[in-house]
């Protein structure tokens, strides 16, 4: 059995986590802390994996006192900038164990994953894109890190494919526009009754391709999230590693 420890467990995705685990055959739940709780009290000797679904603002530093502890972590928070991947980059190479790993996944529903990858594959072959993403009204940051890192893999196709700027004559712009992540426009909507979406707009002269994926639900995340806890438990996987595509052969 695979031990697990949630961090975050009172949360809207932490109580799906500890739910999940207490299902599947090869998951057992060990800790489940929430705000206010010492995670010191996760260490090897209780667990094996720990997942982390808080807010962007703890992510860090939760992850840093995890692998100071020896512990692999699954980590679905979001907030993760190139500055704070370094940190736990540096954290992970002074860890107490050689083959320690950290994962994280800015989404780990199977349709968002494909869709930042379709958009990634698409993307050579249009003049314009943008980024629409969609989401509950309780989300803290925007625009989301599916997002981000939807934009940042579109704008890496472009680059590769030679691509330059994409055509814009905007003069006035109070924000509109919406906010540019390498040099995609994305755009956050909040509104009740919705959950995890995202829309990728790609155009050229007279067509457009959309690719857009839905979260109905919580459990859209959860085999993602079992997924990635059953590749550390496994070992291989040593150092940090972003992305759900990262463990799929797409
Ligand atoms: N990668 C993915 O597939 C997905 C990622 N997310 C991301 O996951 C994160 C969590 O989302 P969601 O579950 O909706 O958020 P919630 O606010 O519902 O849950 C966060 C939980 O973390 C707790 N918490 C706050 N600070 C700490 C701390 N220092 N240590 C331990 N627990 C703490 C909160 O407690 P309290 O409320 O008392 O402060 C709360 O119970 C967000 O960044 C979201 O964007 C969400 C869905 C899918
Ligand atoms: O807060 C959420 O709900 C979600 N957060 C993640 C993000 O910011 O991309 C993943 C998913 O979109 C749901």
């Amino acid at each position: 059995m695979i031990r697990v420890s949630v961090v975050g467990a009172k949360g809207r995705m932490g109580s799906h986590v500890v739910d999940a685990v207490n299902a599947a055959d090869d998951t057992q739940l060990a800790l489940a802390l929430d705000a206010g709780d010492d995670l010191h009290a996760i260490t090897p000797d209780n667990t094996d994996v720990a997942v982390e679904f808080t807010v962007p603002s703890v992510a860090l530093d939760n992850v840093l006192t995890l692998i100071a502890q020896g512990v692999d972590v699954v980590v679905g928070t979001t907030g993760w900038t190139d500055e704070r991947l370094e940190r736990v980059r540096e954290a992970l190479a002074a860890a107490p164990r050689d083959d320690q790993a950290v994962f994280i996944a800015p989404n780990f529903a199977i349709s968002a994953v494909l869709a930042a990858h379709f958009a990634a594959v698409a993307a050579p072959y249009f003049e314009s894109a943008e980024v629409v993403e969609l989401h509950h009204p309780n989300k803290v940051d925007a625009p989301s890190g599916t997002a981000i890192h939807t934009a940042a893999g579109i704008a890496r196709a472009r680059a590769a494919a030679g691509l330059g700027a994409m055509p814009d004559a905007t003069e006035t712009d109070g924000g509109s526009r919406g906010q540019v992540v390498d040099g995609v426009h994305v755009h956050a909507v909040r509104l009740r009754g919705l959950n995890a979406h995202e829309e990728v707009l790609l155009g050229n002269a007279g067509e457009q391709l959309t690719i857009r994926a839905d979260s109905f639900d919580r459990v859209s995340f959860m085999p993602g999230v079992l997924l990635a806890v059953r590749k550390l438990a496994a070992g291989g996987h040593a150092g940090l590693t972003v992305g759900l595509d990262r463990f799929l052969d797409l």
